[in-house]
């Protein structure tokens, strides 16, 4: 499904990357944890294709970037980065947000196909937004927009979801039925990829985790092996301790916090 070989990255005399490994197999689900600027993003544009290593390979979906055309590619990918949700015009209907997400169009100028309005209700009626379908996006809550964009990825049947820190900046409750959405998501032929700096959002739907520090991935494979005390203290350089609770981890800072 990826396939990363040692990849780099160097920008303005500074390793951005050295030397990524990563093999993420079909149906895995991960996620990517390391300190601010550690690279974690870096290593999702690589996967999307909107970056380019300075040597390594890429290979996504058994496709060998620079092979082939990204763009092809790109369309089994759903994308949700940190910037995502500004691109969108608040007062849009949301189904037309959703339906956006078949042609990848930030906004619909044309009627939509009806079988694209069909399938935009089907994914918000998922996800219990069917009555807010006419609502203006700019109407919801930032818990209800980003549920809106994963339901607007969805509309593109992706092999592989990539999402950035898409819990930051939301409350207990709204984070809960994000992931409780992702969950539903797992169950479809789809891998993910995701990225946080929060260890709860480590809920059971994710199968295997990859640490990086300073360019670096410090430990990858399945969660329960690479989620210990001592490699998240290596990747963190925080000194903790760790309790897994209904298959997910919580973390406890010691005292002293960095060591
Ligand atoms: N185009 C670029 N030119 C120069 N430096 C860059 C470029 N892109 C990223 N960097 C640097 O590379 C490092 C890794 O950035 P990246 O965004 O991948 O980190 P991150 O692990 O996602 O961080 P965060 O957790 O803070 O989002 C950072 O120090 C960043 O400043």
């Amino acid at each position: 499904m990826i396939h990363l070989q040692n990849l780099t990255l160097r920008r303005e005399q500074r390793d951005i990357l050295r030397g990524v490994d990563l093999e993420v197999g079909e149906g895995e689900h991960w996620v990517l944890l390391g300190r601010n600027g550690c690279g974690k993003t870096t290593v999702l544009e690589m996967i999307a294709g909107y970056m380019f290593p300075t040597s390594g390979t890429v290979d996504v979906l058994g496709n060998r970037y620079g092979t082939v055309d990204i763009r092809e590619v790109r369309k089994q990918i759903g994308y949700i980065g940190a910037s995502l949700i500004e691109k969108f015009t608040l007062y849009d209907p949301v189904w037309e947000i959703v339906a956006g997400g078949a042609n990848a169009y930030l906004r619909i100028y044309e009627e939509a196909a009806p079988e694209i309005r069909e399938r935009a209700h089907a994914e918000l009626d998922r996800i219990g937004f069917g009555p807010m379908a006419d609502q203006p996006f700019g109407t919801l809550s930032q818990g209800e927009r980003k549920k809106v964009l994963l339901a607007r990825t969805m509309m593109a049947d992706p092999r592989l979801i990539i999402l950035d820190e898409p819990c930051a900046g939301l409350d207990l409750y709204e984070r809960e039925a994000y992931l409780e959405a992702l969950r539903e998501l797992a169950g479809r032929r789809l891998s993910m990829l995701y990225v946080t700096h929060h260890i709860e959002e480590i809920v059971p739907l994710f199968t295997h985790a990859a640490l990086m520090a300073e360019g670096r991935i410090v430990a990858a494979g399945p969660k329960r092996e690479t989620l210990t005390p001592d490699l998240l203290q290596e990747a963190f350089d925080v000194s903790l301790s760790l309790q897994w609770q209904d298959e997910r981890p919580w973390i406890q800072v010691r005292k002293g916090a960095s060591r």
